[in-house]
């Protein structure tokens, strides 16, 4: 049997909205432990990283993650990667934090308690078993975005997808969920429009207008940075990014 592509992989990948393609042919290879994307408003972020995570179908192309079409196999999918967006509000569906951890397990298939099971050992292991019955509402915001960590967390995905996962976070809130996603196993794609999310990541992809405007090391963001002074230097708000 052939051993799967390791990491993410996409040919030709895009996506249109109308006649628009605001991913066009996006050619990637990507693996961890510690991935960036970074780009400009409007480059196309947010629909990259919903494609990786099989939330939106391709128009063309293919997309692969450690060898899983994650359009067409949504249960392997859901088993090998993770998303955690920007606004947890749009993550949490449940009264309280248990019933929230419990969800995706239950999705792929556990059983009632051993979901359970699996959804307290990750709690206790963030710290956090005390957290079991409290209701989701009253969570704060960074509060949320660890629970959302957490709930992503207890179904051991080997990537997991960030998607600005820090805007409008306080800076030691910020910190304290950096440290546990350091810590927490999975491979990071990281996709953010500030450089400062990303220092210290050793693979970088630029997104410009849908496409790869650079791949490398860290010297990408050198460059990202630069660029967007110069543009910020004469920009004018009237004119749309993408
Ligand atoms: N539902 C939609 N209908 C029309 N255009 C859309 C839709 N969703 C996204 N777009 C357009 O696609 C392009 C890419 O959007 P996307 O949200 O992926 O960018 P982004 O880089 O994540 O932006 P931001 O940093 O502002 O969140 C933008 O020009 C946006 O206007």
């Amino acid at each position: 049997m052939t051993q799967p592509i390791p990491g993410i992989q996409t040919i030709g990948m895009s996506y249109a909205i109308g006649p628009r393609r605001v991913i066009d042919g996006i050619d990637l290879r990507l693996d961890g432990p510690r991935v960036g994307i970074i780009g400009r408003n409007g480059s196309g972020k947010s629909t990259l990283s919903r494609l990786l995570a099989g939330l939106l179908q391709p128009s063309d192309g293919t997309i692969r993650v450690e060898g899983v079409d994650v359009w067409d196999d949504r249960r392997a999918a859901i088993a090998t990667l993770g998303i955690l967006f920007q606004n947890p509000e749009h993550q949490i569906i449940f009264p309280t934090v248990l019933e929230e951890m419990t969800f995706g397990l239950r999705q792929l298939g556990r059983a009632k308690s051993e979901a359970k099971d699996a959804a307290l050992a990750t709690l206790a292991q963030f710290g956090k078993a005390h957290w079991h019955d409290a209701s989701t509402e009253a969570l704060s915001q960074g509060q949320k975005h660890l629970l959302c960590l957490m709930a992503v967390m207890a179904m051991r995905p080997r990537w997991l997808i960030l998607d600005e996962p820090f805007a409008g976070l306080d800076i030691p809130t910020r910190m304290q969920l950096v440290r546990h996603l350091e810590s927490c196993g999975a491979k990071l794609l990281h996709i953010s429009h500030d450089p400062r999310d990303l220092a210290g990541y050793g693979h970088i992809c630029w997104l410009d207008q849908g496409r790869i405007r650079a791949t490398g090391g860290p010297e990408v963001l050198a460059q990202f940075e630069t660029q967007m002074l110069a543009e910020g230097a004469r920009d004018d708000l009237a004119d749309l990014a993408g």
